[in-house]
């Protein structure tokens, strides 16, 4: 994100096209039923499961080729990640210098992993782990992203409002700084923004004419994922871990 497209406005954009991402890769996920043995500790990983070998061997290989280069793209193993092979592209500096070093994605791996996965899985297991790993990564990937721009919507809320954030700041009250950046409005709307989205990507699109399943309106039992856990997941951590983002950059925006 640059400097020009730094405005309330177009972040809540960029966050609105996030939601995008985040619901088709929780669709595709939720081809594969619940795969227990892809989190169960593996001899053949030296006692990790696969899904975290694939997560660490993947952001080797996307280090290498020029990711995690903006400070919405942040690693869930950052310890000894390689640097790029190949030249990257300069982009601006808007956030202050330590952005980068934000993370919630501990926070986010276990909420995925421990309370997301079993609400939009089925249980089984197919044996396709490889697959349901890959998948995994995506939807990981898609929610540090979005969790993870709150970093530019602190920056854009702060620029506008500097005299109301510094005092909080200064005394580190992170109370009164959560309670300044909240808009409830705009998380009531977000909510049923993604539960409708849910709605209308999960369902299945056939040519037969049928006046009483008009598109957009699939019953949500025939939706690939319950759009109800997508509203969830945005009440219940999706808004609360940007928020998160949104107090940590803002408690160091003086430094
Ligand atoms: C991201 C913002 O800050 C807060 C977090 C929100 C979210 O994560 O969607 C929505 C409204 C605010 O309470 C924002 O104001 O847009």
């Amino acid at each position: 994100m640059g400097e020009a497209e730094l405005s309330l406005a177009a972040v809540r954009d960029a966050l609105v096209r996030e939601e995008d991402s985040i619901v088709f890769a929780l669709i595709e996920r939720a081809r594969r039923p619940r795969n227990a043995p892809a989190y169960a500790a593996a001899a053949a990983a030296g006692g990790r499961s696969l899904a975290e070998f694939f997560v660490r061997e993947a952001e080797v290989l996307h280090a290498k080729a020029g990711q995690y280069q903006k400070p919405e793209d942040v690693p869930f193993f950052p310890q000894d990640l390689p640097s790029p092979l190949f030249p990257t592209k300069d982009y601006p500096k808007v956030l202050h210098c330590f952005a980068s070093s934000v993370s919630v994605n501990d926070a986010i791996w276990k909420m995925y992993f421990n309370e997301l996965l079993p609400l939009f899985t089925v249980d089984g297991d197919d044996g396709n782990y490889a697959e349901t790993v890959a998948l995994d990564f995506a939807c990981l990937k898609a929610l540090s992203r979005r969790i993870h721009i709150g970093k530019y919507v602190a920056e854009v809320k702060f620029k506008d409002a500097s005299q109301d954030y510094s005092p909080l700041i200064r005394a580190k009250d992170t109370k009164a700084l959560m309670n300044l950046l909240t808009f409830k409005a705009v998380e009531e709307k977000v909510k049923r923004r993604v539960e409708k989205k849910a709605r209308i990507f999960g369902q299945n699109v056939t040519l037969e004419d049928n006046a009483d399943k008009q598109e957009g309106n699939a019953g949500d039992s025939e939706c690939k994922v319950n759009p109800e856990v997508l509203s969830k997941l945005y009440d219940l951590w999706v808004m609360p871990l940007t928020k998160d983002v949104e107090v940590e950059y803002l408690l160091r925006r003086l430094d």
